[in-house]
């Protein structure tokens, strides 16, 4: 068994060195711990502040040091010679590094002045009045500029600021972390803050609602949403703290055409001024309104260097989605290179206020109009891709980008739109294959849910998603789904009470948040739109021709007898500017799509309507001798074979309808087949007793049985 060799004991145990310690504070301090004490603590106070203290120091001990090169009869001018690359290797080393001219200056003197002095001590001594005074006043001199120099007031600074943030993390309970970094902002202040020594993560941190702001904002006595903390996007360890300490919703955010806008004069009025602010879609960021915590931009780029970027935007009811649209629209149409088509099924206000500066639109009741744009639209987008191959498209003003605004998408693609089953397929096309081909897509719907926007395709296909005032927080996520991951505001109570805010989410989820610029007045936005007149881009003809009705879009139908209405027929020619329009076929202006000016016009257009009756009564069949019998009639209908399908779609349709009933017009649009082959269907169900009629012209209504007005007015 290997023995234990033990370990020889101290002669002095710990007991003997606390007694002799005992007995050592009874006699009281030696000299040589008092003096020992006196070192230490004057060390500290120096350490305290290196900068000025030890400089002073140094400033005393180098004044004896002089003797030593006068003993020693040390060669003055060799001494004399270390001054030069003394200074210039201070002023590299200090001026890379705090880019100050001021304090590089004072830096490099002293450091000339260490072998200026040890020369001059060497040849005239130090033990005399005239050397004594010239270096008191020399190192005064060197003391005072290096303490007063910019890069030690910064530093003084900054270590006031870094109390200050001490308090205010120890009183928010973020005890241990250290500011790093600090700037003004426009409404207050952004700190950087490392808080790896907090033993929280920063993505703990971050965020709003997660304590720690509404804690600094308690702290500071604002409001919590003045207070918002981000991670930092370059290093996991630290946050960014943002405090506003102005309020960032004072002013409104006006738009430069407005009136009371300052710089109004700017906005383009006459016919040369609008020619001249014209400029390419191309690279140009559309600014949409104002980050208020920097006074920035909010911008949309359509297109760039990548193509085309489509835009989804959620927008419930009274958010400002007419606004933001006015802006983009506004900007769209001073471009040389791009055409705007708008389908505005909801409401009509696109075609109805910018009608005159837009090459097509679609209003209330013309879903026969917009699905045509639609199909225009992914037409644009085969032929230029059978042509480039699917090379990005590069816009000019013969070749022009298209930009389709589609405001309510579920008018055009919800589960209750007529025409969502045609819709749907040609915008998932234009999402998926128009932004190589210069087709763009702007759609705003209520909600972000597949029932309004008809797929799953503008989340994953759009690169911008732009988000206005939300109602609940719990719709931030059908718009954009890791928003908070990402720190994006909550749109449901982000700057409450304020009208037209939006949150700008680009392809890369770089995002920025604020308000609208505020072009809300319609009168100025149709104002504005006169003025701008038709674009100035045409269509390729090529492609131009194969669009079927591209060339008639703007005529007006004859019974809306006027030029509002929001439909293809609402264009007009601007007041003062009529640009290409007046080069048009027949195009808008009041009347029936005749130039006023034209006196042929007249008898041409009803030449050309005779000739249109004459091509369609051709193939009528003669009326027969005798009439049909209505029984033989009803029979004859019951004999005709309604595809499922068909029937299904009527039926659907009316069930939802319920007592509105449909026209037929919307069940020809509906099941998309001819009109002479859906009224055959549509007899042959009536037959059956499936559904109703009411009314015998046009206007006639189709029902459910349950539905006919007649068994709800008895
Ligand atoms: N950026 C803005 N700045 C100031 N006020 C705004 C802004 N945007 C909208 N508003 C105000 O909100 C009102 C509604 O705006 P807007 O008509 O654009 O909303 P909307 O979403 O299109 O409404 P709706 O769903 O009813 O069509 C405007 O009349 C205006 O008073």
């Amino acid at each position: 068994m290997a023995r234990r060799t033990r370990q020889p004991r101290s002669a002095t145990s710990w007991r003997d060195v606390a007694h002799r310690n005992r007995t050592n504070s009874r006699r009281g301090p030696t000299a040589g711990t008092v003096a020992l004490t006196a070192v230490r603590g004057y060390g500290r106070w120096v350490a305290r502040s290196p900068d000025t203290r030890g400089l002073a120091n140094a400033l005393a001990v180098l004044y004896p040091l002089g003797e030593i090169g006068h003993q020693t009869g040390a060669d003055p001018l060799m001494l004399g010679a270390f001054a030069p690359p003394a200074a210039l290797a201070a002023w590299v080393g200090t001026h890379k590094k705090h880019a100050s001219h001021r304090y590089s200056a004072t830096v490099a003197a002293t450091a000339a002045a260490i072998p200026a002095w040890l020369a001059t001590a060497a040849q005239l001594g130090i033990v005399n009045l005239r050397t004594l005074l010239a270096y008191t006043i020399s190192a005064s001199v060197t003391w005072s500029a290096y303490t007063w120099s910019d890069v030690l007031k910064q530093r003084r600074a900054w270590a006031r600021e870094q109390l200050k943030w001490d308090e205010l993390a120890t009183a928010a309970g973020l005890e241990g972390s250290r500011l790093v970094g600090m700037d003004d902002t426009r409404l207050g202040v952004r700190f950087r803050v490392d808080v790896r020594a907090t033993n929280k993560r920063a993505s703990q941190l971050a965020g709003n609602g997660k304590g720690l702001a509404e804690d600094i904002a308690a702290q500071i006595g604002l409001p919590a949403e003045r207070v918002r903390i981000t991670t930092d996007d370059k290093h996991a360890g630290i946050i960014r703290v943002l405090v506003q300490m102005t309020d960032p919703w004072e002013g409104p955010v006006l738009h430069p055409a407005m009136p009371a806008h300052p710089d109004r004069a700017t906005v383009p009025a006459s016919r040369e001024q609008i020619a001249a602010a014209r400029r390419s879609i191309k690279g140009t960021p559309l600014v949409v309104g104002m980050d208020p915590d920097t006074g920035t931009d909010m911008t949309v780029t359509l297109f760039d260097h990548e193509g085309g970027h489509h835009a989804f935007i959620v927008a419930p009811t009274g958010s400002g989605k007419t606004t933001l649209y006015n802006n983009l629209i506004e900007q769209a149409t001073t471009c040389t290179d791009v055409l705007v088509w708008g389908i505005d099924l909801g409401k009509g206000t696109i075609g109805r206020f910018w009608g005159p500066a837009l090459d097509a639109s679609a209003g209330i009741g013309e879903e026969k109009k917009a699905l045509a744009i639609l199909r225009w639209a992914r037409t644009v987008v085969e032929e230029r891709s059978k042509d480039s191959g699917g090379k990005n498209h590069i816009p000019s003003p013969e070749e022009p980008v298209i930009l389709v605004f589609v405001d309510e998408l579920d008018t055009l693609t919800g589960m209750h739109s007529p025409i969502a089953y045609e819709a749907k397929e040609h915008v998932e096309q234009i999402w998926r294959r128009g932004r190589s081909a210069g087709v763009e897509l702007l759609t705003a719907s209520q909600r972000g849910v597949q029932q309004y926007t008809g797929s799953k395709d503008p989340n994953a296909n759009a690169d911008y998603r732009i988000v206005l005032r939300m109602k609940r927080a719990s719709e931030m996520g059908n718009a954009i789904e890791d928003w908070e991951g990402a720190g994006m505001p909550n749109m449901a109570t982000y700057a409450r009470g304020v009208k037209g805010v939006a949150l700008v989410v680009d392809g890369e989820n770089t995002w920025t948040a604020g308000r609208v610029r505020d072009l809300s007045d319609l009168n100025a936005v149709e104002d504005l739109a006169k003025r701008r007149g038709a674009p100035v881009a045409t269509l390729e003809p090529a492609i131009a021709a194969k669009l079927p009705g591209y060339a008639d879009r703007h005529r007006t139908p004859a019974h809306t007898g006027s030029r509002t209405g929001g439909g293809t027929g609402g264009h007009t020619p601007g007041h003062d500017d009529p640009g290409p329009t007046a080069a048009r076929p027949a195009s808008g202006g009041d009347g029936f799509g005749v130039d006023p000016g034209d006196h042929d016009a007249v008898d041409r257009l009803a030449g050309e309507l005779v000739a249109e009756v004459e091509a369609r009564l051709r193939d009528m069949p003669e009326p027969p001798e005798q009439g049909i019998p209505l029984a033989d009639l009803v029979k004859a209908n019951q004999s005709i074979k309604v595809p499922d399908d068909a029937a299904r779609t009527i039926l659907d349709l009316l069930t939802e309808r319920g007592p509105d009933g449909a026209r037929r017009d919307e069940l020809v649009t509906a099941l998309d087949k001819p009109e002479s082959t859906v009224k055959k269907w549509l007899a042959a169900m009536r037959s059956h007793d499936l559904i109703t009629r009411h009314g015998s012209t046009k206007a006639a209504r189709y029902y459910l049985p349950d539905h006919h007005p007649d068994n709800h007015t008895q």
